[in-house]
């Protein structure tokens, strides 16, 4: 791989001896990776195999993720880079934190940081390229996050609504991508000599913002997939001198794994307690990490466990609307309390949080679970997606073969199910929810969204 010439003599005063291994490694195969999602409660994937576990990573496998298949399509997997698991790894969320994504898309930390939540706490994604964003909510949705708002917003019009709100925050920064050079070699062409300082000045104005937006005794976890010390231990430097309250935590590493060099930065030792991933000596590509610590005493949040109630908040034509489908579809219609229940435009959202949106652009404020419709409601993929099989009383399974059919948009005619009345069904292959169909008279009218149909 042709490196650009000033970065080649950057990083051969920076690495010395260890210049010509990094160098090299440029030229050897990019190290794919994929992640089982624990939300499905899956057993066994259909079409990848899980031989070779990451050591690291609770959920992770090196491989090749393949998009059209059944274990892709239905959110079984997420295809990632085995060094970027490590970020998901160290910001570990505990299931009932309030958690923010601030730079979130395509959604590989997004998910990461959801896997660890069980559908419990509050998981906030934002990504400020509509663009992005877009796709962003297509991954969450077929990951199946039942506590997810996904904003198309620019951090510093966060701070206000989102003042001190959140435990943990990540931040995977735009970045000036050296790291992603051997699997993007286009991120070579808008790269200088000075491009990371800029990059810098841009994650300066981010993390002032993130910081706002943590809770006293919260943490915030930064990374990039940069060599940069601009951009990594110089940001870290940063942080640490201009915000008293802030410590690093040390991030464990194993053999393959450095620690953040100091001595690019302000010679603090603490920048020690980052970690540095380097192509030349681990299996993945360059990434650098640190975790901090508000080291202030977190306060007391008595409106946190809000009870559900069990009462309505939807007008009565909705709620009967909802409880009509709910209560057919459903073993158990306070999976989505109706106190956490709102509509909005002809969408029906559940939502375990009171976030005010009047001053926020969002994408998806909650988990869609359907759309109103004269007299009827539809169900939305992602209501079907964070769920069960177990959770449904109407499911109709189909083989792989009509997996492919279905998924194409065609209607299912030759099955064998117990359903009697026509009406809403899951549609499944063995125990994998893959989309909804409405069952009409022996045959699955098809509902796979238009968008997100196959050709094969
Ligand atoms: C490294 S990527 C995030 C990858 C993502 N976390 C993942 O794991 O899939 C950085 C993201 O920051 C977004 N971004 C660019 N400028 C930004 C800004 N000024 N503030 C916030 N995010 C920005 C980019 O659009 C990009 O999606």
């Amino acid at each position: 791989m042709e490196l650009p010439v000033d970065f080649k003599n950057k990083y051969s005063k920076l690495l010395g001896n260890d210049a010509t291994s990094f160098f090299a490694s440029f030229d050897n195969p990019v190290e794919k990776g994929f992640r089982i999602n624990p939300l499905k409660h899956v057993d066994q994937l259909v079409e990848h195999s899980t031989e070779s576990p990451i050591s690291y990573s609770k959920w992770g496998y090196y491989g090749t993720a393949h998009g059209k298949t059944i274990d892709h399509q239905s959110g079984l997997i997420y295809s990632q880079e085995p060094s970027a698991m490590l970020v998901g790894e160290v910001a570990h969320p505990k299931a009932t934190d309030r958690v923010l994504d601030l730079c979130a898309a395509p959604g590989g930390k997004t998910t990461y940081l959801a896997s660890f939540m069980d559908q419990e706490g509050l998981l906030v994604s934002n990504e400020i390229n509509h663009g992005r964003a877009k796709v962003l909510a297509e991954n969450v949705e077929r990951f199946g996050i039942k506590n997810s708002v996904i904003l198309n917003e620019s951090p510093d019009r966060m701070e206000k609504p989102f003042k001190q709100f959140f435990d943990l925050i990540v931040v995977d920064a735009p970045c000036s991508g050296e790291g992603m050079f051997r699997k993007d070699p286009s991120a070579m062409d808008y790269w200088n000599v000075d491009y990371p300082k800029e990059c810098a000045n841009r994650q300066k104005k981010i993390l002032n913002s993130a910081l706002k937006m943590l809770k006293p005794g919260g943490r915030l976890v930064y990374s990039t997939c940069t060599f940069a010390p601009e951009e990594d231990e110089q940001i870290a430097a940063w942080m640490l001198s201009e915000h008293d309250q802030l410590k690093l935590e040390t991030i464990k590493r194993d053999g393959d794994m450095d620690s953040g060099r100091p001595e690019w930065a302000d010679g603090n030792p603490e920048l020690t307690k980052t970690l540095r991933l380097f192509p030349n000596h681990f299996k993945g590509e360059g990434h650098f990490i640190a975790s901090f610590k508000d080291q202030r005493t977190p306060e007391l949040d008595e409106n946190r466990k809000k009870k559900s109630s069990k009462k309505s908040t939807l007008d009565k034509e909705h709620d009967k609307l909802w409880t009509d489908f709910s209560s057919l579809f459903l073993e158990d219609i306070d999976l989505f309390p109706k106190d956490n229940l709102k509509v909005v435009g002809e969408h029906l959202y559940y939502l375990n949080a009171n976030i005010n949106f009047s001053k926020l652009k969002y994408i998806k404020p909650g988990l869609d679970l359907g759309i109103f419709k004269k007299n009827r409601f539809e169900p939305s993929l992602s209501l079907l997606m964070c769920l069960k099989k177990q959770d449904l009383k109407r499911a109709v399974t189909i083989s792989s073969e009509q997996w492919r059919d279905y998924v194409h948009g065609e209607v299912i005619t030759d099955i064998n199910t117990d359903l009697k009345d026509n009406g809403w069904a899951a549609v499944c292959v063995d125990q994998i929810i893959v989309g909804p169909a409405k069952y009409v008279n022996g045959t699955l009218k098809n509902f796979y969204p238009k968008g997100l149909r196959l050709n094969f």
